[in-house]
């Protein structure tokens, strides 16, 4: 009983789509089965309920996130929907891969449209033949996540935690100290709690799928990992739950980052193997924007900050100084966008009214080249 009550259901009835074709004895209306997404809090009714999807014979894909999903996300889904029968969404914000000061309280909250949105893709996925369907929500409290002692998100950080050195240390890791130490600790709770078959992840985040794979592997884990293309939006700019922060003007110098990581894989395109000639293009790039925004006025201009340009080994994301053409390379970025310092009446704003800072990621795959 009391697993029973720790799930609630959205969707409790039946429901019946009328077909666009008219209804005739040969043409029934389409009887749709909108079927309940369960919505899981607690481990122990998840677990019963993966048990039951064993037992009946369904495959599973997993889609762990932050929550306020956007398109990026709902490709993650259909992409676990295509190969497998049921899918589990993780809706949770892990304390744990978040820095001291980093934006834990101010990351964007936004559950009703998040279920919202996942029951309308389920009733898509319902309308596509062979599709599986959205099972269920995972959206765990910190405490079930972290039974024995507070998340802990200082560098010492007491409790259970897994480290992936020195990958876990690189890039983000090293803007981001327990980044990666956090993620890995999450996702390996996460895997053990779902046990599912497949797990879906984004190629923005790049050396989080490295970082994933390594995990799966170093721990045996028995799941297939999958990684899907970075959604965009129609500039270039890489969809983030974090662009939210971005009002008008930082939205518009934020395609930086994408346009200078283009210009880098055109010299890559154009035969170039050698880090400095890649790389220039892309500092090129960031650099005159850097400029044009420090020429304007403070009620003008949108500052940024590359944290960093790498090129660097798809496997350990370790720096390489000429790119080997048969394994490629990962060709990566990290901006911040600066707090505006003035801001002007009327003007477009972003959540937090443009004060939070915003460190925005991207990349960009160097494929393998064939000998010619
Ligand atoms: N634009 C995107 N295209 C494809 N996958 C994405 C995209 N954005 C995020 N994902 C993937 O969705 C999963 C959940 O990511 P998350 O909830 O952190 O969203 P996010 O947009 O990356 O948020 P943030 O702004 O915090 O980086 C991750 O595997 C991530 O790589
Ligand atoms: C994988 C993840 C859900 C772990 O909290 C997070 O790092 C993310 O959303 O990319
Ligand atoms: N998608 C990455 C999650 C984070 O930046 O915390």
């Amino acid at each position: 009983m009391a697993s029973r009550l720790a799930h609630r259901h959205i969707a409790l009835q039946w429901s019946y789509r009328i077909s666009s074709q008219p209804s005739t004895s040969q043409t029934r209306p389409a009887r749709i089965f909108a079927r309940c997404i369960h919505i899981f809090r607690d481990i122990p009714p998840l677990r019963q309920h993966r048990r039951q999807l064993l037992l009946n014979g369904d495959t599973l894909g997993f889609v762990p996130t932050l929550g306020a999903l956007h398109h990026g996300h709902l490709c993650l889904i259909r992409a676990a929907a295509a190969e497998n029968s049921k899918v589990i969404v993780s809706i949770y914000l892990n304390p744990t891969q978040f820095g001291v000061t980093e934006d834990l309280n101010s990351y964007p909250k936004t559950w009703d449209t998040d279920v919202a949105q996942l029951r309308a893709l389920d009733a898509e996925l319902a309308r596509t033949h062979g599709a599986g369907r959205i099972e269920a929500i995972f959206a765990p409290t910190t405490k079930a996540m972290y039974p024995t002692s507070p998340p802990d998100s200082t560098i010492p950080g007491v409790g259970s935690f897994i480290t992936l050195t020195p990958l876990g240390t690189l890039l983000e890791g090293a803007s981001r100290p327990v980044f990666f130490r956090g993620v890995a600790t999450v996702c390996m709770k996460l895997f053990n709690i779902v046990q599912p078959e497949r797990v879906y992840f984004g190629q923005k985040d790049v050396q989080q799928t490295v970082v994933i794979r390594r995990l799966v592997t170093d721990f045996h884990l028995d799941t297939l990992v999958r990684v899907c293309p970075t959604e965009r939006e129609p500039d270039g700019l890489a969809m983030s739950s974090r662009n939210v922060y971005m009002g008008q003007r930082r939205r518009k110098v934020s395609v930086v980052l994408s346009q200078a990581l283009r210009a880098a894989e055109a010299a890559y395109g154009m035969g170039r193997r050698e880090r400095g000639d890649i790389l220039a293009l892309a500092w090129d790039v960031a650099n005159r924007m850097v400029m044009e925004q420090e020429a304007l006025g403070e009620a003008e201009r949108a500052g940024i900050e590359v944290d960093y340009f790498s090129l660097a080994d798809p496997d350990s994301m370790e720096e390489v100084e000429v790119v080997d053409g048969e394994r490629g390379a990962v060709l990566s970025c990290a901006i911040k966008m600066l707090p505006l310092e003035v801001t002007k009446p009327g003007e477009v704003l972003g959540l937090g009214e443009d004060k939070v800072p915003v460190r925005l990621i991207d990349n960009i795959i160097l494929q393998p080249q064939r000998p010619s």
